[in-house]
Order: C-alpha cells, then structure tokens, then sequence
C-alpha cells in the first residue's frame, strides 16, 4: 500500500495506475477509520480495479466553536486497517499541502446545502465542497464514494460534480451500523457509558415516525411525538424532519412523485449524532 503525503507523488501514483489501465475508486474520509469507512472501500473495490484512500482533516469545513482539535486521530491504527481491506493507496496530505498559503478559492453550493447541517454548521458545506472538489481533481478518480450516513453532504456532492461536469460518478453506500442500530461514526467514541445506552433510540424513533408517515399518519404529528420521544429519552434534538431525497426541501406532506428521507441531529451530551431513513 503506496502512502502519499504531498501532491507530486500522488500525481505520479496515480497515473502509474490509470497507465496500467486501471480505473480508481477515491474514497474521503477524514480517518479514525472504522467499519463504516470500510464498507466504502469494500464498495470501492468492486467498482474500479485500484481504492486511493484519503485522509484529511479538513479546517475548513469547522466552525471555530467546533471540535477540530479533538477530532479523533490515529495514523497508525487507520494504516492497518486500510492495509488489511487491501487499500491500494493512502493520500494524507498535511494541511499546508491542501492549502497553500495564499490559497483564495472555494466552492459554494446552493440547494441542497440550505437547511438541516448548513443552518447548524455555518460555512460547513462551502469546507466541505472546495476539499471534495480538489480532492476529485487531485485524484482524477473514476468514481468517489461516500457513505449514506451523511446524506445531505452526500445529495451536496453530488449536485456539486454535476454542476462543475466534474468526470466522477459518486457511489454512496448504505449506513453502517451497530448491533443496536446506532450509525457508526468517529464521534461515537465520545459517548459516556450512559449516553451510548441511550444513543440507538435516535434510530428506534426515526423508523417509528418514517413507518408511520408511510402509513398515512399527518407528517406534522408523526415528527412532533418523534421530536418528544427523543426529549423523554435525554435527547436535544436539532431537527427531526421530512425531506425531498436529492434537494433537502422540507416536507409537510408526503410527496407521491419522487423519493424521500427523514433527517435528523440530536445531541446527547457533547456528541451531536446524526442519522437519516427512507420513507416508502
Ligand atoms: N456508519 C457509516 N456507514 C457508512 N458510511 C459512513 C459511516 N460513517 C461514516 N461514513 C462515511 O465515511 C466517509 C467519511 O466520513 P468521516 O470520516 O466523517 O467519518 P464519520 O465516522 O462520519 O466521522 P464523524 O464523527 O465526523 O461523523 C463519509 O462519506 C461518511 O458518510
Ligand atoms: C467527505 C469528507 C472526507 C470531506 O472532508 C468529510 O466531510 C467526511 O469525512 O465526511
Ligand atoms: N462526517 C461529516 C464530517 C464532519 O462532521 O465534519
């Protein structure tokens, strides 16, 4: 497993490979790996001939009120897992690498970003589009995967290589989870005891309310009593709602002509957890 930490041996790298006719797979994260990110590079796997794995804690994709500096880190553990899921090439590029000094531009996304995480993260989305966007061109990947778990970002991406004809098919994964349905995410580890007990009602709840959305319930009732379980339950929830699948466009009413999802946050003690289901 080739490990590439500034952009001259990625370049060189990567198109040794595509040289060798092989098609990539990126696959972003931002480490503290675990199997969720896994279940991408397994998808990465069967859908291209070689999976260049990034790993990059982007600043600017956090608030300054946010946990940068406690974000989860574990070079060594991430290496071994990556090695053992036959990860062909790890792309860890310092800070400075990802934005040099006088760096000015960035990626602005509109529609999918409004709402939900853009409104509880100012600026999140704009972070997270620029790094996706030159982590595409840096890489020059055939397709890019991403997990379901963070659906709006997954819906931004998406719209964002659309828009800019960027030549990368996304390909998202399904959530991966606990025994218990908890989404697995870095943050996780974070939980007290206490809290990680009470962490799988957020999914418990969500699938009440989508079952009894889809079965005609007023959508309005259906996320109130959801929003009030997760109250009894020691949840403060951020949202708990109906949306379009692709757009994010709040929902009061089920729609009959495409899919959609219900999204929600929830914070329990510090660790703000999220998660999202479909409603068919
Ligand atoms: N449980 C999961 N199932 C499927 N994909 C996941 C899961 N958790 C994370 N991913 C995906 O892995 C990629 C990298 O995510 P990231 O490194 O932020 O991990 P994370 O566990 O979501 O961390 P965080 O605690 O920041 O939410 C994203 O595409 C994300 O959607
Ligand atoms: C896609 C991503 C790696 C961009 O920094 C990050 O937002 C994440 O880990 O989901
Ligand atoms: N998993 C999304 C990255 C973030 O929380 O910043």
């Amino acid at each position: 497993m080739l490990i590439c930490r500034d952009l001259p041996s990625l370049r060189t790298a990567t198109a040794a490979l595509r040289a060798a006719g092989k098609r990539l797979a990126l696959v972003p994260t931002m480490g503290a790996l675990h199997d969720g990110h896994l279940a991408l590079v397994a998808a990465g796997r069967q859908a291209a001939d070689a999976v260049v794995t990034s790993i990059f804690v982007n600043p600017l994709q956090f608030n300054p009120n946010e946990d940068l500096s406690r974000y989860p880190r574990d070079e060594e553990g991430d290496l071994a897992k990556l090695r053992s899921a036959r990860c062909d090439l790890v792309w860890m590029p310092p800070v400075e690498a990802m934005y040099p000094p006088g760096s000015a531009t960035v990626i602005e996304v509109a529609g999918p970003t409004h709402g939900w995480e853009g409104d509880a993260r100012p600026g999140h989305f704009r972070g997270v589009a620029t790094v996706c966007c030159k982590l595409f061109l840096q890489c020059q990947a055939d397709v890019a995967v991403f997990g379901e778990k963070d659906w709006q970002q997954l819906q931004v991406v998406t719209r964002m290589a659309t828009d800019l004809d960027i030549p990368i098919g996304i390909l998202p994964v399904a959530t991966v989870r606990e025994a218990d349905g908890l989404a697995m995410s870095s943050r996780n580890r974070f939980l007290s005891p206490e809290d990680r007990a009470t962490a799988p009602v957020l999914l418990r709840v969500m699938t009440q309310a989508a079952a009894a959305i889809a079965a005609g319930s007023d959508v309005a009732a259906a996320l109130g009593e959801g929003v009030q379980a997760l109250r009894d339950h020691g949840f403060a929830p951020d949202y708990l709602a109906l949306v379009e699948a692709e757009t994010l466009k709040s929902l009061t009413a089920r729609r009959v002509d495409g899919p959609m999802r219900l999204v929600a946050a929830a914070r329990l003690g510090t660790v703000r957890l999220l998660d999202n289901v479909p409603v068919d």
